[in-house]
């Protein structure tokens, strides 16, 4: 079976989706994230699949995305939550996993924490401290390597990432 050269984990405002696109081109592959999979294939935004279709059925969406996105190899960034989906993170288990840690601090500060992310609209920043608590765990478990982005710029994360790449 095809398998990524990389998936990409971390909390919204990690930068998986720019740093993943970046990896990509960099190393001349495809490039698969798994929230535009979805917001494509069901022509509506995660919003509002959340608002109308509700959490669960996202994640059911998202679990199957993460099945077929990382047969088709390259670089994948998957949604923030997708690793807490128990098939999921299995299935993560046997990759080559890059956690992009970030703190509050330095997320809040790129994102904005917009109504684009439906789960941070109320209370943005408790609940994004409560997710990475509930989430952290996880992603080290998961993670080959983790890479700090902390202060730094996306094209130096994605520096770090290709050298992981290139060097296993
Ligand atoms: N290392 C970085 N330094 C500064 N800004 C960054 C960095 N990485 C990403 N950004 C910016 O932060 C914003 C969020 O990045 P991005 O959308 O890639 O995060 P994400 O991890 O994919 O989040 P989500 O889980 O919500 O999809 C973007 O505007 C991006 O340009
Ligand atoms: O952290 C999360 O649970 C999410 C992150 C985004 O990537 C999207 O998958 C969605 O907004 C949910
Ligand atoms: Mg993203």
């Amino acid at each position: 079976m095809t398998r990524p050269v990389v998936v990409l984990i971390g909390p919204p405002g990690a930068g998986k989706t720019t740093v993943g696109r970046l990896v990509a081109a960099e190393l001349g592959m495809p490039f698969t994230d798994t929230d535009e999979l979805i917001e494509t294939e069901q022509q509506m935004s995660i919003s509002d699949i959340f608002v109308e279709r509700g959490e669960a059925h996202f994640r059911q969406l998202e679990a199957d995305a993460v099945a077929r996105a990382v047969t088709t190899g390259g670089v994948v960034a998957v949604g923030g939550g997708a690793p807490m989906t128990p098939a999921t993170a299995e299935l993560l288990e046997s990759m080559p996993v890059v956690f992009l840690s970030v703190t509050i601090a330095d997320a809040a500060g790129r994102v904005g924490f917009s109504s684009a992310r439906p789960l941070l609209s109320v209370n943005p920043r408790a609940t994004w401290t409560r997710l990475m608590g509930d989430r952290r765990p996880t992603y080290e478990r998961l993670a080959t390597w983790v890479v700090e982005t902390d202060g730094r710029s996306a094209e130096e994360v994605v520096g770090d990432v290709v050298a992981e790449v290139r060097g296993s």
